[in-house]
């Protein structure tokens, strides 16, 4: 995936956004925390995987996958608002032991903490590690999420045009 792509769609539609609503002096990191946050449970709760008291199916791989990138959306902007846009990450690890989806959601909202606390690079590079773990838990491929980025940020500017 060409994350140095993604990044630079990511600051231009942030700034757009700030410019929008005259929040460029703003410190805006908290409440794209909680944001990231609240998207991934949105993401866990299209999926299903912990309603271990219902039989109904998970919404459809489509849906799950735009709630999906809504995750990188806020991931990048929180790397561009911390200064930490140039990361390059490793290669996809694989994970060693079957990790469930439950469990994977768990380690994500723990890194996101984590991330929160220190601000540094390394919580920034396992941040999105792990959440690409849980892409591939998913059955997302790196070529899926990219497009998928690409068209969401399309309907993000738009959102913005139509005074969302
Ligand atoms: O500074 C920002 C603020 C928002 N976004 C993007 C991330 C995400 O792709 C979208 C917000 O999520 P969503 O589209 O789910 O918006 P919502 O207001 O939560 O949607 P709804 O009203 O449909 O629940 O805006 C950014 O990229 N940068």
């Amino acid at each position: 995936m060409n994350l140095q792509k993604l990044f630079e769609m990511q600051k231009g539609l942030d700034q757009h956004i700030e410019q929008n609503h005259n929040l460029e002096n703003e410190n805006l990191f908290d409440r794209k925390v909680l944001a990231l946050l609240v998207e991934i449970g949105e993401l866990a709760n299209e999926t299903r995987c912990f309603k271990f008291w219902s039989v109904k199916p998970s919404s459809p791989q489509a849906t799950i996958l735009e709630e999906f990138v809504d995750g990188i959306h806020f991931m990048l902007s929180l790397g561009i608002e911390t200064g930490l846009s140039e990361v390059d990450l490793p290669s996809q690890k694989q994970s060693e032991t079957e990790v469930s989806m439950n469990e994977q959601f768990l380690k994500v909202f723990g890194r996101i903490n984590d991330f929160r606390t220190t601000k540094s690079r390394e919580h920034f590079e396992r941040m999105i590690q792990d959440y690409m773990m849980l892409a591939n838990l998913l059955g997302f491929s790196n070529e899926d999420i990219e497009q998928a980025y690409i068209s969401k940020n399309e309907v993000n500017y738009k959102r913005q045009q139509e005074g969302y």
